[in-house]
């Protein structure tokens, strides 16, 4: 006999829930009591007063916080303290229903982008930058409207150990993805974040995979691109912490579509006033989503990119009374706006980048949410090059 699926996405209300889920549980957090107004940073100082101010609600629960911080720190955050929530098991993944598509384009174009892949590489050749993440958008036109739990239920089949989210944004838009990249958790006094940089396609063939996971740990140019950012988080996180454990070498994490570096870094609080989403600003933007120094890398990606990032890049995630928390960053994830979708993909460039090795990357990792949404890709990052000539 086949048991009825329920869990906590069946209770999701379009444009008013909030949703979190992990391997380990899921969120659902509904409407807003409090809307926080603010900035990133100023927006997490506030947060961390009005949570204090707010203590236990009526059912004696610490009151929580949730929502997402955009990549640019002058943008508005959406934080909401919500009317109520719910802990639940992970969400159930499903296969995605097919329904074709009627337009994807590429913004800015792919030329475009291998165009801003030779200027920073040519910043790197002068000396000015170390590294710098450039990010690329598709937008989508389904034949029929974006369902969103369904999609959130494609994700979560797709990544069952991601971090998969929907976010309520402004303007009926909906924020949602599938993180494999964990920015900051904090549970009591001890704080993880495990960072991702460093990619190879996955082609779900185990003997190819196998190849290109030992290629991966050996090739000097990711482990260089993956430093940088396992540097930035333990730096960031020192102030904060008695100690911080970061091992030297990274492994590697899979995903639906990708394999990457990763290194789960692990480190325990000095003061435990500090929230996981004080944390999460102080590690904000990693060079995982930026670059190093960050403010050429930011610099370039304002004038290069040629699309506005939005929450893309930022971080989704929840905070609670007591300062516990987690925050994944805002990637594999795209804007649904109606019948239309922008998905993002990004790549971190370094010396030794190939344009166009960067840009199949990117093809790569959009394959995250086109599987979801049940555009055909096949495994090959080159198909979705084909689907993008297609459109
Ligand atoms: C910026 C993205 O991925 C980051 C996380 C993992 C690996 C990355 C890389 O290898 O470039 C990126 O730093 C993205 O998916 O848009």
């Amino acid at each position: 006999m086949t048991m009825p699926r329920t869990d906590l996405l069946d209770a999701y209300r379009p444009g008013r829930s909030f949703l979190y889920s992990t391997a380990e549980r899921a969120l659902l957090a509904t409407g807003a009591t409090v809307t926080l107004p603010g900035r990133g940073p100023h927006a997490a100082r506030r947060a961390a007063a009005v949570l204090d101010a707010l203590g236990d609600d009526a059912h004696g629960r610490r009151s929580l916080l949730v929502g997402a911080i955009p990549f640019d720190d002058d943008a508005p955050a959406r934080l909401v303290i919500p009317e109520s929530h719910t802990w639940g098991e992970p969400v159930t993944g499903s296969p995605p229903h097919r329904t074709g598509v009627r337009e994807l384009r590429a913004e800015p174009p792919e030329d475009d982008y291998l165009a801003s892949v030779h200027t920073a590489l040519s910043l790197m050749d002068g000396g000015d930058l170390d590294k710098a993440v450039l990010a690329r958008s598709l937008v989508l036109r389904p034949n029929a409207p974006v369902d969103v739990p369904a999609l959130v239920r494609g994700l979560a089949g797709g990544d069952p150990r991601g971090h998969t989210f929907a976010v309520p944004l402004p303007g009926r838009r909906t924020l949602v993805g599938a993180s494999p990249e964990l920015l900051v958790r904090r549970r009591g006094g001890v704080v993880t974040a495990h960072p991702l940089a460093g990619s190879r396609p996955r082609t779900g063939d185990p003997v190819r995979d196998a190849v290109a996971t030992a290629e991966l740990l050996a090739c000097d140019k990711d482990r260089r691109e993956h430093a940088f950012v396992v540097d930035a988080i333990a730096t960031a996180l020192a102030p904060y912490c008695a100690s911080v454990d970061a091992p030297p070498t990274p492994t590697v994490t899979t995903t639906g579509a990708m394999l990457h570096l990763g290194t789960l870094i692990t480190a325990e609080l000095r003061d435990e006033r500090v929230s996981a989403l004080e944390l999460a600003c102080a590690l904000h933007p990693t060079p995982a989503v930026c670059g190093t120094p960050t403010a050429p890398a930011r610099e370039l990606i304002g004038r290069v990119e040629g699309f506005e990032r939005g929450f893309y890049a930022g971080m989704v995630g929840w905070t609670d009374g007591s300062g516990d928390g987690e925050w994944a960053v805002a990637i594999r994830c795209a804007e649904v706006d109606g019948d239309r979708l922008r998905l993002y993909a990004g790549a971190g460039i370094v010396p030794g980048s190939q344009p166009r090795a960067e840009l199949a990357e990117t093809s790569a990792k959009f394959r995250t949410l086109l599987g979801a949404l049940g555009v055909e890709t096949g495994t090959e990052a080159a198909d979705v090059a084909r689907i993008h000539r297609v459109a």
